[in-house]
């Protein structure tokens, strides 16, 4: 049927394209809405999304659609890959086009700004309880997992049947391999404290420091999320898998990565503008450093890397400043939860 689809996926930019060409790959008919008309009217002429993917072939089975209603009338899976300052718009947007079998899943990595709620309370306060939640989190850079090179994933949700479905539909033999996992919250932190602890990396790499000083901040970041976590209700062993240590070293270590790229240009004295300006795509860390700062302060959790990167970005402090201040703390444990 011409209107049918196995998945709809909100969000035609690197992310939700690279997720819509892997489960188009798996053999499951995928509609793919983007706000942007004229953007969907490319993808459909190029059979490519050339600004965001360029490049790569969209399999037969992807369809691009600028229509909401259509889009949402289609499937009763629904994936948003939009960023989260968006999130909950685009949810009330869809709130009314949803059909009563709808089934919500998201892949975007943050925390709502402004309020620093988790994406789940986001979407409940959005759309009540009626519809079965979930999130995919992991290291999941979108031009690779778009160019079918192997990649790893985990998938937590509200119920475990929707979860289990997600696993179906997203796994491939060949490509992705998607673990269930039961902690939604703690997946849903991994995704936006990575993106802080990846600009840290950055910085330290752009002034010039070395793999000690970047192993040291993906370490000691793990163990701000760890400790974060654990003050949210996540499961602190969620942090050693794919949304945790999985996510922070892809991040903190590969230049695929925008927020470890915007920390790079800093770290090289460039502004916080001119650094976001330059990358061009969604850099999530930004709002999610203020965002994951001012929870850290809400809950009483220490999170002295997370408060380095606020000082730069929001400030004025600089990454030199901000590592001389990392390194000149008080002698501690190493197991030593806070001071
Ligand atoms: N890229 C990656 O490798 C990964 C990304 N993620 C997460 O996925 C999420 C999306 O990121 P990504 O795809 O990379 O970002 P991009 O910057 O590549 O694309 C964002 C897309 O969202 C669209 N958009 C912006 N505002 C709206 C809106 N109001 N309604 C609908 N669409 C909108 C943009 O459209 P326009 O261009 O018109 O503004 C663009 O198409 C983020 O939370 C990110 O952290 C997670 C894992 C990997
Ligand atoms: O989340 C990602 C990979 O898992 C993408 O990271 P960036 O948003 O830093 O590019």
């Amino acid at each position: 049927m011409k209107n049918t689809a196995d998945i709809t996926v909100l969000g035609a930019g690197s992310y939700g394209t690279a997720l819509a060409i892997s489960l188009a790959s798996n053999g499951h008919r995928t509609l793919l809405w983007g706000h942007d008309p004229e953007h969907i009217e490319n993808l459909k002429r190029d059979r490519a999304n050339e600004a965001f993917l360029p490049g790569i072939t969209l399999p037969d089975l992807l369809i691009p659609e600028a229509d909401l209603a259509t889009a949402l009338a289609a499937s009763n899976n629904i994936l948003v890959v939009v960023p989260s300052h968006v999130f909950g718009m685009v949810l009330s947007q869809a709130k009314p086009l949803l059909r009563e079998d709808s089934r919500i899943v998201w892949a975007t990595k943050g925390l709502e700004p402004e309020t620093g709620r988790l994406l789940q309370e986001v979407a409940g306060d959005v759309l009540g309880d009626k519809y079965p939640l979930a999130v995919l989190s992991g290291p999941t850079f979108a031009k690779e997992l778009a160019a079918g090179m192997p990649t790893a994933i985990s998938v937590a949700g509200t119920h475990a049947a929707f979860t289990q479905d997600l696993v179906e539909l997203l796994h491939s033999p060949k490509r992705l391999r998607v673990y269930a996992n039961d902690d939604f919250i703690g997946l849903q932190l991994g995704g936006a404290v990575k993106n802080v602890i990846a600009i840290s990396a950055g910085m330290s790499d752009g002034i010039g420091f070395g793999a000690n000083a970047r192993t040291a901040l993906i370490t000691r970041g793990l163990v701000e999320l760890s400790r974060l976590g654990e003050a949210m209700g996540a499961k602190t062993s969620t942090f050693m898998g794919m949304a945790g240590l999985g996510d922070l070293v892809l991040t903190c270590t590969d230049n695929q990565s925008r927020n470890r790229r915007f920390g790079l240009a800093l770290g090289r004295g460039q502004g916080v503008e001119e650094a976001q300006k330059e990358i061009g795509q969604v850099v999530e860390g930004y709002r999610n450093t203020k965002e994951v700062y001012a929870l850290a302060k809400r809950l009483g959790v220490e999170m002295p890397i997370t408060e380095q990167v606020y000082r730069v970005l929001y400030e004025g402090g600089t990454p030199r400043e901000a590592a001389v201040t990392l390194l000149a703390r008080d002698i501690k444990s190493e197991t030593q939860d806070s001071e």
